[in-house]
């Protein structure tokens, strides 16, 4: 682990402590080289004083800003603007963030640490040059990249990766629980990471950070978990899968905008994939000439990954070895998927915890955001 110069004045557990408690977690000292707890002075300074020029977004956790770090390197500062009661104390929240900073692979994007000071918590990331892929496949214009069916090869089984080595690998398994395409971020070659991973775990039990203020994140929720909080790995398989079509289609899994029949992506898909008429699905901007046997099998396995019941979805591991091809997907499997538009039904435009989606559910009522919003 490493600490910035003034650690001490930003952290005010005495640094002692911070260092037993992480290995604990840790206990062969693995995490030490990846971990560093930044200043809060040396973020300011980064991000030019977390100016408005500086700040690239903003989600449910919080405004991002970028910033230049003295040692030359980019990154991406997320000032978390949850209340701190939902968070848990000082000393947990280091030993999460340490235990997430050692988490590696291609397709994540890499959380080199976090900040302290006072009330404000704050983690630091990768800069990602190429943003996320809601801004170029699904955002305004300006924003769009044109990708071809490489990029779009390469972006599925990036993302599909990232989640496998979530949910397989790693040791207690993570569920990522928000995989959508806003925490899809892209690097200079348009390799896919899978951003927002194990945030979860920085707040308090029965405290959910998935925002449901756009109707497109309610798009994502699995069935069971929007309606229930049943949360399983199948919860993020469903998620991914209604990711697949978007990135398949180009087109956002709810878009009102879209002529009456085409409001719903999933609905679609599952439409065109009865009438034999699969390939419709994919994005004009693809040109004619892509793989059509491929897409047809994305496709495919976008619509297995969102059925209804939890069970007939497949593991991501197995989604992966469907795109490659690897394993051949079996018809009988895909039926009725399950779908967004009861959801769609819930009255919406004010940001809300998912924990209070499960009552407006059954009472329709909104109810007030308990995050602050940045400056
Ligand atoms: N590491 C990063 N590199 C570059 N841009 C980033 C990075 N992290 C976040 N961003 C930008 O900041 C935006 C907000 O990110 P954040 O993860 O806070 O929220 P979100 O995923 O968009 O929404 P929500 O919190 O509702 O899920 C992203 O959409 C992206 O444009």
């Amino acid at each position: 682990m490493k600490f910035s110069s003034c650690f001490s004045n930003c952290f005010s557990l005495p640094s002692e402590t911070a260092i037993i408690n992480i290995s604990q977690q840790d206990p062969q000292g693995e995490n030490d080289e990846n971990f560093t707890v930044f200043s809060y002075s040396e973020l300011k300074l980064a991000t030019r004083g977390f100016s408005a020029a500086n700040k690239i977004g903003e989600g449910a956790f919080g405004c991002v800003y970028k910033g230049l770090l003295a040692n030359g390197s980019i990154v991406a500062v997320k000032m978390l603007s949850i209340e701190l009661e939902s968070m848990r104390g000082e000393r947990e929240f280091v030993s999460e963030i340490s235990t997430l900073t050692n988490l590696k692979h291609e397709n994540l994007v890499t959380l080199k640490g976090c900040c302290i000071d006072g009330a404000k918590r704050l983690l630091v990331y990768n800069y990602m040059e190429n943003n996320s892929l809601a801004q170029i496949l699904l955002g305004g214009q300006q924003n769009r990249i044109k990708l071809g069916w490489e990029a779009r090869r390469t972006i599925s089984l990036g993302v599909a990766r990232g989640l496998a080595y979530l949910h397989e690998e790693v040791k207690p398994h993570i569920v990522h629980r928000d995989i959508k395409a806003s925490n899809i971020l892209l690097d200079r070659n348009l390799i896919p990471k899978v951003s927002d991973f194990g945030l979860s775990r920085i707040l308090r039990d029965n405290v959910s950070h998935i925002s449901t203020h756009v109707a497109g994140t309610l798009g994502y929720l699995a069935p069971e978990y929007a309606f229930s909080g049943r949360l399983t790995r199948k919860t993020d398989v469903y998620s991914f899968g209604v990711l697949l079509l978007e990135i398949i289609s180009g087109k956002t899994v709810v878009d009102f905008d879209l002529e009456l029949g085409e409001h719903y992506l999933v609905q679609k898909a599952w439409e065109l994939y009865r009438a034999n008429r699969i390939l419709q699905l994919v994005d004009p901007i693809v040109g004619m000439n892509y793989p059509e046997e491929e897409a047809d099998r994305f496709i495919k396995v976008g619509l297995l990954c969102v059925q209804e019941k939890a069970r007939l979805r497949p593991e991501m591991s197995m989604a992966l070895k469907m795109l490659r091809h690897d394993v051949d997907i079996e018809l009988d499997q895909i039926s009725q998927p399950g779908m967004v538009a009861d959801l769609m039904n819930i009255k919406l435009g004010q940001k809300t915890t998912l924990h209070s989606l499960y009552s407006k559910a059954s009472n329709l009522e909104s109810t007030p955001s308990p995050l602050s919003s940045c400056s």
